[in-house]
């Protein structure tokens, strides 16, 4: 594991503030936000289809605290960029939108350095003000939107008819967790330096956390990772690749099933897991299954560490929640099951206490859990 210290120069101009939002491409996006909102405690946020005007695509936006994911789906039997994506891939997350300050500039500056622009700047206005936006490509067919909303006060986006509560989620625990903590991208073989350095170049961002093959493996499956961040740290894109193994990768099963690179996982960020975690088991959001061998060895380990858990372990173990620690700080994470039938998206549930890592600790653990479910699969 290596955490680097040097971030390089830092940029001139412009600044990446947060994640803004998620879009994700579907076959029925109605559908898609109504599981976001009754298994993960989401509120409708913003609508536009047909009754709005929008011809073509239907958008339903759903917020959590300031995770707001986006669902489109096409309306017409005809042949699209969607249609043949949402075939290819199944449901799958197409943009990660970055909330900016001085777009021109960052813009400009991945023109110059050869981002692929796949939509130009252009400006959205409703009485609530303006948002000025830009669309660059990233790895397989997913794209960074960029957003600067300084000048706007509505809650999402012009052009959108606002939404009010669920009638379900009154009778349902009420879940809080508060921000996109990283997202994080698979790519085929040798593709991760590529894709990394992709973010480098355009974005001006820099090598954060990264981990080997040798590192991470388990007695089958292997894989590199290299997170990347802006200057300030308040965005995170870690990006893994395959590496070879007695049998089959992860990140190869998730690619032959997405087909090519695309969003592996998406990590939310609470201030108390236990809570989450009881909450979403309550509504019937499936876990990875953590063996008790893992709890009586980290037992162990703590005892003879300078951390302090405040959790309880036993509590940590019922709900499946891992740990990683150093001398400074732990943080604790667990991994949903996949939210669709293909072996692709998942979730992580994530707190941090004083530590900025991505779990390397939980590694073999953790890929053992995926492993058990690929050999279900019959993908192993
Ligand atoms: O690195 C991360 O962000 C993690 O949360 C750990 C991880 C890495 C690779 C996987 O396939 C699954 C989980
Ligand atoms: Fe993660």
């Amino acid at each position: 594991m290596t955490s680097y210290t040097e971030k390089g120069r830092k940029p001139a101009d412009g600044r990446f503030l947060a994640f803004d939002h998620l879009t994700f491409w579907v076959s029925n996006a109605k559908q898609a936000a109504s599981y976001y909102v009754t298994r993960f405690g989401f509120e409708p946020l913003a609508y536009k289809g047909l009754e709005t005007g929008s011809r073509k695509i239907a958008s339903h936006a759903v917020r959590l605290n300031k995770i707001v994911f986006v669902f489109q789906a096409q309306y017409e039997p005809v042949d699209t960029e969607m249609a043949k994506e949402v075939g290819c891939h199944g449901d799958f997350v197409k943009d990660v939108a970055f909330q900016v300050e001085n777009l021109d500039y960052i813009l400009d500056y991945a023109k110059k350095q050869g981002a692929v622009v796949v939509r130009d700047l252009w400006e959205e206005k409703d009485e609530h003000g303006v948002v000025r936006m830009a669309t660059l490509k990233t790895y397989g067919d997913n794209t960074h939107t960029l957003v600067d909303r300084s000048k706007y006060t509505g809650s999402f986006l012009p052009g959108y008819a606002l939404l009010t509560q669920d009638a379900i989620n009154k009778f349902l625990p009420k879940i809080e967790i508060n921000f996109v903590d990283h997202v994080v991208g698979n790519q085929p073989d040798q593709g991760m330096e590529k894709a990394a350095s992709w973010y480098e170049r355009c974005l001006q961002f820099h090598r954060f956390w990264s981990v080997d093959d040798k590192q991470v493996c388990t007695e089958y499956s292997a894989l590199r990772s290299i997170v990347m961040a802006n200057w300030e740290e308040t965005v995170k894109v870690p990006i893994n690749e395959p590496a070879p193994g007695k049998k089959k990768s992860q990140i190869q099963e998730y690619v032959e099933y997405h087909g090519g690179a695309g969003v592996q996982h998406i990590a939310i960020n609470t201030e108390d897991i236990i809570t989450a975690i009881k909450n979403l088991r309550a509504r019937g959001v499936e876990f990875l299954s953590i063996p008790s061998k893992y709890y009586t060895i980290i037992r162990e380990r703590l005892q003879h560490s300078k951390v302090r858990v405040a959790e309880s372990i036993d509590e940590l173990e019922r709900l499946n929640i891992l740990i990683d620690y150093d001398d400074n700080g732990y943080l604790l994470q667990i991994f949903t099951k996949n939210t669709q039938d293909r072996p692709t998206l998942f979730l992580e549930v994530i707190q941090r206490r004083n530590h900025n890592g991505f779990g390397a600790g939980n590694f073999k653990t953790l890929f053992e859990s995926i492993e058990l479910e690929q050999e279900k699969r019959g993908n192993l």
